[in-house]
């Protein structure tokens, strides 16, 4: 058997050592490309000298990437039956999925027709034939797809271990084992089982892998999705949404770089999450083409680093903040524009600027001005403040955001002090009229007073100026009448008071979906667009490889979106069942012509009125056509883990599955009951379970317990880490502690979910402390996660 390993091991090795000779090849073809064109000096043209450019550096990266970033860059090979037609696909494989009727022999042999080998990227030999093929090609598909009960055309399915140039081994599946098969005459050989296993056993660290070489086929199918429409995708814990969400986006870059590059938004409701995710992209050969982005991170400029009480997060997420934004966005109007430092907080506060003081402004406080007077036909006209009241309502009757309402208010003052002055009576021929009124206009526009009034009456608003408005209670309390309940609009006010006047200071992921709603009420006026520089090497650096046609590089649609920021052309939506009413409003705003991925797990919702965010999902994603995958199979824990989890899962969501946890690691949950102080036996559990597991560890609390649990662990080392169990979310660890299930139930409305959450981010083993408010029994498993948990123990 070791003899028949070996000897498959060094077929293979043959095979990556002429993948590697081509490669060099290329490089070389492409750098005498180089010196001839240097050599021929202007004798090309500028596009011809840059497509050379371009190819060196192709070349280039190809090599790069596979010296020093893909550690097993070949990682698979399938070998088929003839297939039905002779037809070959672009990537010189043949493109039939069945096998030709006489490819099995009457005796039950058969010949292999075609081997094809897969990895990160495609490349052909010099006569175009494929020595590797991209996983994302059409003809890879069968590398994930084919099962014993569907094989289609592939006989055996095999995946191989390599690090950078050296093949490691090998692991094979039979999806045809009843045939005899045979290539180039001799039997084909099988070597060893569980590619699969032997991936998921891996010890885990603190950055997520790819798992391009044992996708499953209901993921398969997800990744290879059409683009088109809404692609909607459930499952438990550890189906593999998240990779599956992650490849999906590589997948469309390669089916269609030009309409995705730069355009693809991946959205993950943590940073903690995306910096775990964030290494995936570029280990499948597509760095920077895609943004990946917290949800507190996808306003430009904003960052949410604080938290907000569940309660005050309830209110603040709620589709009902709509209309309190709406109010307070007008009704900050009438704050007057006091400078940033004075703004908002407190209406009695500070004085009027000095510019305003001359006219005819109250010298404090530092509300709108009162009365508007200007000189004109050497007459004075003035406004009281009714009149300006009146002029107010007027323009906001517009539907504009309330920034770009304001040239429509400068014009209704301009009317209203036409009235005044009595000039629109003074000549009967409409010609001579109009030109009255507008040398009148020009004279009062042309005062610098008047310009000094407009801003102190109608300020251009910032988002942040007006969120900071709301930490007002009573202002709340009015922009939210009837909306918020006192003790609602209260909370939201308290949250908000950790921002100065200017809305500087420390925003929770909540607030930010607030500043994004703020900015569409509000409206940014038109500014002059910044023209980019242009950059001498831009057109050395050969990044416009695939856009043949010289319109807009990808590096120029990607810097461009970005900084448009507006819409993405694919958008992918990563733990969608936590998504706020308020945050699909967010993410919508930049899909609106977009075509949709969207992973999630309602089971895992932590949101309280799953209802409420359905409808607002559904409102984001509007009425393009859904298509609907569920997956099944949870890769993540061992079937011991699972089996307790699903017991929370029948508390917090009965009658919903649970996925088939896909190994059995032999090894239960633990146990324990704390002693007092808590925290010593949270730290002994933890190193217990770092001296059994090589990767990390994992100690999840409740919330309010993260800075506590934090300074338990301290000391202990970098593969050890405190979580609150809303960071948990995505996450896994070879182990984990969770701390207290009844703490972290009890934290919010949602705790069960919560709790479950919590309970499946282990890959190997699961230690379960009890503290004080649980009811451990005799063997100390608390009462949540007994398999008869008595209903009147869950304290509702
Ligand atoms: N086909 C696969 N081959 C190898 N590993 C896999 C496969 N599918 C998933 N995994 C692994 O299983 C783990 C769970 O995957 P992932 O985090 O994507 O699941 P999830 O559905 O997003 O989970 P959760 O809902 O808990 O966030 C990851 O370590 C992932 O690499």
């Amino acid at each position: 058997m070791a003899d028949v390993r070996d000897r498959e091991i060094s077929i293979e090795q043959d095979h990556l050592d002429g993948v590697y000779r081509r490669l060099e090849e290329k490089i070389q073809e492409a750098e005498f490309l180089m010196r001839d064109a240097a050599r021929r000096g202007q004798v090309g043209t500028p596009g011809a000298l840059a497509e050379r450019d371009a190819q060196v550096f192709r070349a280039g990266i190809h090599l790069n990437r596979l010296n020093n970033e893909f550690e097993d860059f070949l990682f698979g090979r399938i070998d088929l039956l003839l297939g039905k037609d002779g037809e070959k696909g672009p990537d010189g494989a043949y493109t039939s999925v069945e096998p030709a009727d006489d490819a099995v022999h009457p005796d039950g042999t058969a010949d292999i027709a075609e081997t094809l080998h897969i990895g990160r990227i495609g490349v052909l030999d010099a006569d175009y034939t494929p020595l590797v093929i991209d996983w994302r090609a059409p003809a890879a598909a069968p590398f994930y797809r084919s099962t014993p009960v569907e094989p289609g055309r592939v006989v055996r399915r095999r995946v191989i271990r390599s690090k950078g140039r050296q093949v490691l081994g090998v692991e094979d599946d039979l999806m045809r084992p009843e045939l005899t098969a045979r290539l180039a005459g001799e039997p084909l050989a099988v070597v060893g089982d569980g590619a699969l296993m032997a991936a998921l056993g891996q010890a885990r660290s603190h950055t997520m892998r790819d798992i391009v070489a044992s996708i499953q086929a209901e993921q398969d199918r997800v990744i290879r999705a059409p683009a088109a429409s809404v692609t909607l995708v459930e499952g438990g814990p550890g189906t593999g949404k998240t990779a599956v969400a992650l490849h999906r986006a590589a997948y469309l870059l390669y089916q269609d770089r030009r309409r995705y590059a730069g355009g693809i938004l991946i959205v993950s409701p943590t940073p903690l999450l995306v910096s775990y995710t964030e290494g995936v992209l570029p280990s499948l050969g597509e760095e920077g083409q895609v943004a990946i982005r917290a949800l507190g991170s996808l306003v430009d400029g904003a960052e949410a680093t604080a938290y907000d009480p569940p309660a005050a997060a309830r209110v603040k997420g709620s589709a009902r903040m709509v209309q309190v934004l709406r109010r307070a966005a007008r009704g900050a109007l009438d704050l007057g524009a006091a400078p940033p430092a004075r703004a908002g907080r407190d209406e009695e506060a500070g004085e009027a600027p000095e510019g305003q003081l001359d006219l005819g402004l109250p010298a404090a406080p530092a509300g709108p001005p009162e009365r508007l007077r200007v000189v004109a036909f050497g007459r004075r006209v003035e406004l009281d403040a009714a009149e300006l009241g009146r002029v107010r309502r007027d323009a906001l009757s517009g539907t504009a955001p309330v920034n770009l309402l304001r040239p429509r208010a400068r014009r209704l003052l301009l009317d209203a002090l036409w009235a005044r002055s009595g000039g629109a009576g003074r000549h009967q021929d409409p010609e001579l009229a109009a030109e009255l009124r507008s040398g009148f206009d020009e004279d009062i526009l042309s005062e610098d007073s008047f310009t000094a009034f407009l801003d102190a009456w109608w300020p251009e608003l910032t988002p942040r100026a007006v969120l900071a408005a709301m930490a007002d209670e009573k202002r709340l309390a009015r922009w939210s009448r009837k909306v918020l309940g006192q003790g609602e609009a209260r909370r939201v006010a308290r949250s908000l008071s950790r921002l100065d006047p200017a809305g500087e200071g420390p925003l929770s992921v909540h607030d930010v979906a607030l500043l994004d709603e703020l900015e569409a009420v509000l409206g940014t006026p038109p500014r002059p667009r910044r023209k980019r520089e242009a950059d001498p090497l831009d057109h050395l650096t050969g990044l416009q490889e695939l856009m043949p046609v010289r319109e807009e590089t990808q590096w120029e649609r990607a810097e461009r979106l970005a900084q448009e920021r507006t819409e993405y052309t694919h958008v992918i939506v990563d733990e969608a069942q936590d998504l706020t009413p308020m945050q699909w409003r967010m993410v919508g705003r930049r899909g609106r012509q977009a075509t949709w991925t969207v992973v999630g797990d309602p089971a895992q919702s932590s949101w309280s009125d799953p209802d409420e965010a359905a409808a607002a999902r559904e409102e984001a994603l509007g009425n393009r056509p859904r298509r609907r995958f569920t997956l099944t199979v949870n890769y993540r824990n061992p079937a011991e883990i699972a089996e307790l989890a699903s017991r929370v899962l029948a508390l917090a969501m009965p009658g919903s599955p649970s996925p088939r946890a896909v190994r059995s690691t032999g090894v239960e949950p633990r146990f324990v009951v704390a002693g007092e102080p808590m925290g010593e036996t949270v730290r002994a559990e933890a190193a217990r379970l770092l001296e059994t597991v090589d990767g990390t560890v994992g100690v999840v609390v409740a919330m309010e317990r993260r800075e506590q649990a934090a300074r338990w662990l301290a000391g202990l080392g970098e593969r050890v880490v405190a979580l609150g169990s809303l960071e948990a979310k995505g996450l896994e660890y070879d182990a984990t502690v969770v701390v207290s299930p009844a703490e972290v139930a009890d934290e919010s409305p949602a705790g069960l979910r919560v709790l479950y959450v919590a309970l499946t981010r282990a890959t190997q083993q699961l230690t379960v402390v009890s503290g004080r408010r649980d009811q451990p029994d005799a063997d100390g498993v608390p009462d949540l996660l007994r398999d008869d948990v008595p209903p009147e123990l869950l304290g509702e």
